[in-house]
């Protein structure tokens, strides 16, 4: 199976390239500068020349902050962007796996997303990410959209990745205690992806098809997430670092996030037989990376 994911750096194509050579599939990383995505035009012709199997869409717009001011280089790269990389992969008659986020809902359920759960993007970016998952559903309807959560790995910038560089120089750290999601590790995004490719390039049934949520197993704070790290360092003979647990309220940024970015991940179980492991246990093998 040969499969093509957009971008080159990022958490989840640097994980795919990482599985790829451990597996012996064939992954092809393709972005800029000959593959943008805020230009559409340079997108058909980057994959027709690579004939894959299978196109992963895991390359966006990802500065969350920022998009609240550069709204139309949000939409231009997550929502025009996404559109054209499932067209692409329409026109060479190839199954499209994009991957979203927990940031379409709102955050105000008390309970975990599902699917059916109605979308209500509170940021640009999240607008710009729901945007983009119409445009890849209406551009190829062999597509399989993947919404995830918190995602980290050793590469690229992630929360885990900052907090190990913040406990060099601290002792003591504020985060915040009210928002509650699944960290993922995008190690773990990756073997789902590949063992959803291998179903949906030979098997054509329409229930494999659609939008799945797909985050690892459990629930955490973002202060939680930073005990569970600080916890585990001080284990290998790290320093200790303390976690005073703040509200939102007490860290302001430009964009607001969803209070509940807990995804359900039973209709992905059901269908595929997958499911994410627990994080606590995802956190420490990404941890081994470091
Ligand atoms: N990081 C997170 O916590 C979460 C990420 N997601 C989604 O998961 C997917 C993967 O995220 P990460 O790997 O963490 O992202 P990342 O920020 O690590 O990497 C993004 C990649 O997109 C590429 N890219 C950005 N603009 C581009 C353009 N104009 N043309 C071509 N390539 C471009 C970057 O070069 C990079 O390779 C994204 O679709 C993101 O929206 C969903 C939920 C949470």
């Amino acid at each position: 199976m040969r499969i093509a994911v957009t971008g080159k750096q990022g958490q989840v194509v640097q994980s795919l390239l990482r599985r790829g050579a451990e597996t012996g599939v064939e992954i092809s990383a393709v972005g800029r500068p000959e593959m943008d995505l805020a230009d559409p035009a340079s997108i058909a012709a980057a994959f027709s020349a690579l004939r894959p199997d299978v196109i992963v869409s895991a390359a966006a717009y990802t500065a969350v902050d920022k998009a609240e001011s550069e709204p139309e280089l949000a939409f231009s790269v997550n929502a025009a962007g996404a559109g054209a990389v499932a067209e692409a992969a329409a026109r060479i008659g190839v199954p499209v796996i994009h991957i979203s986020t927990d940031y379409v809902f709102s955050g105000d359920k008390a309970s975990a997303y599902s699917e059916e759960d109605a979308t209500a993007p509170i940021s640009v970016y999240g607008r710009s990410k729901l945007a983009g998952e119409k445009a890849v559903a209406a551009a190829n309807p062999n597509h399989v959209i993947l919404r995830t959560c918190w995602v980290y790995s050793p590469f690229g910038a992630n929360f885990l990745k900052t907090m190990l560089r913040l406990s060099e120089t601290r002792d003591h750290l504020s985060v915040v205690a009210d928002q509650t999601g699944c960290p993922t590790s995008a190690l773990d995004i990756a073997d789902a992806i590949l063992a959803i490719a291998t179903r949906v390039v030979t098997d054509p049934a329409p229930s494999l098809r659609g939008t799945f949520h797909l985050t690892g197993s459990g629930e955490a704070s973002w202060a939680d997430f930073a005990e569970e790290i600080f916890a585990e360092l001080a284990k290998s003979g790290g320093r200790t670092v303390g976690v005073e647990r703040i509200p939102t309220a007490d860290y302001p940024t430009p964009a607001k996030r969803p209070a509940n970015s807990r995804l359900n991940g039973d209709k992905l179980a059901r269908t595929y037989g997958i499911r994410l492991p627990d994080w606590k246990q995802s956190m420490k093998i990404v941890m081994r990376d470091f």
